[in-house]
């Protein structure tokens, strides 16, 4: 499923002393089946810009198109619009609230008046899809999880509402490393395997460069670059000069390390620090 956003424009507090121009005219296309790595500084517009994607807010200006259906429109679906596109926020387990893993994942699904014998199916794919086991997590209060299962459990309640686009703002964030690259892999493979669109906000460079198509980064409320990571990685400068170069190599580098990796400490320059992150993901070829 495609998402096309024409000058999309979003301000905070219009006409009041704190307005903020968050999103600047902002044309963007995404197409089915994509993955898409949206990286940015803090403050950069990612949250707001995944917000208008399913209709959860609405732009000051310009027109959003999903699916070729205009989103802006007076008399849209917007709840069939939710369930196509899937929006996990930042640590989406604080939003569990019922007393059984089951019941939370089948919470979408059951408000859609989806019957209990298709609920029971789409939760137990769901569940299974997060790499959690049906049958003996169920029946458990989420509340008796680890992080990393609430987590899960949390991405598998927008599962359950079969979305055709999956967008996960920092979806690791908190988590050990080995529940990070875990979570990651399920997200790519619900792209590659059951060809959902993916758009994941991330702070992590080595993240998006090795699971995106396509890259998009943001400053300021603009799209400033778009493209393969190997050519938006090529842009060093670009990326320094809006806080994205060396804070973000120097986190990567210390989740290297934290692998046992042998990470120079001597990283002189921008292009060495970029080489080394282009070689470590493969990319260097
Ligand atoms: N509810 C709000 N009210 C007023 N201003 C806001 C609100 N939410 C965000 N902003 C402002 O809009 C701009 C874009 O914020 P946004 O949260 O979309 O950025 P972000 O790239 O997602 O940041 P982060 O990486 O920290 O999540 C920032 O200047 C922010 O301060």
């Amino acid at each position: 499923m495609s998402i096309k956003m024409k000058n999309v424009s979003y301000i905070y507090g219009k006409g009041t002393p704190f307005e903020t121009i968050a999103l600047d005219n902002i044309d963007l296309e995404i197409n089915d089946g994509e993955f898409i790595g949206l990286i940015g500084h803090t403050g950069s517009g990612k949250s707001t810009l995944i917000q208008h994607m399913n209709g959860l807010l609405k732009p000051t200006s310009g027109k959003i198109f999903v699916d070729g259906t205009d989103i802006t429109e007076h008399g849209v679906n917007l709840k069939e619009i939710r369930r196509k596109v899937g929006l996990v926020f930042q640590y989406p387990e604080h939003q569990l609230f019922e007393e059984t893993v089951f019941k939370d994942v089948a919470f979408g699904p059951m408000n859609q008046g989806v019957g209990a014998e298709e609920i029971e199916e789409r939760v137990k794919w769901a569940l299974t899809e997060v790499g959690l086991d049906y049958d003996s997590i169920k029946d458990v209060s989420p509340f008796e999880l680890s992080g990393g299962e609430r987590r899960r459990v949390a991405i598998a309640g927008v599962l359950s509402m079969h979305p055709e686009v999956l967008i996960l703002d920092e979806p690791t964030s908190g988590l050990d490393p080995r529940g990070r690259d875990d979570i990651l892999e399920k997200i790519k493979s619900l792209n590659s395997e059951n060809g959902i669109t993916v758009v994941l906000v991330s702070h992590s460079m080595e993240d998006v460069a090795r699971l995106s198509d396509r890259l998009i980064v943001m400053n300021r409320g603009k799209i400033i670059l778009t493209g393969r990571p190997r050519e938006v990685f090529k842009e060093s400068k670009l990326l320094m000069s809006v806080g994205l170069g060396v804070p973000q190599m120097t986190l990567l580098f210390e989740r290297l390390r934290e692998r046992g990796w042998d990470v120079r400490d001597d990283v002189l320059t921008v292009e060495e620090a970029r080489d080394d992150i282009l070689k470590k993901v493969g990319l260097d070829a």
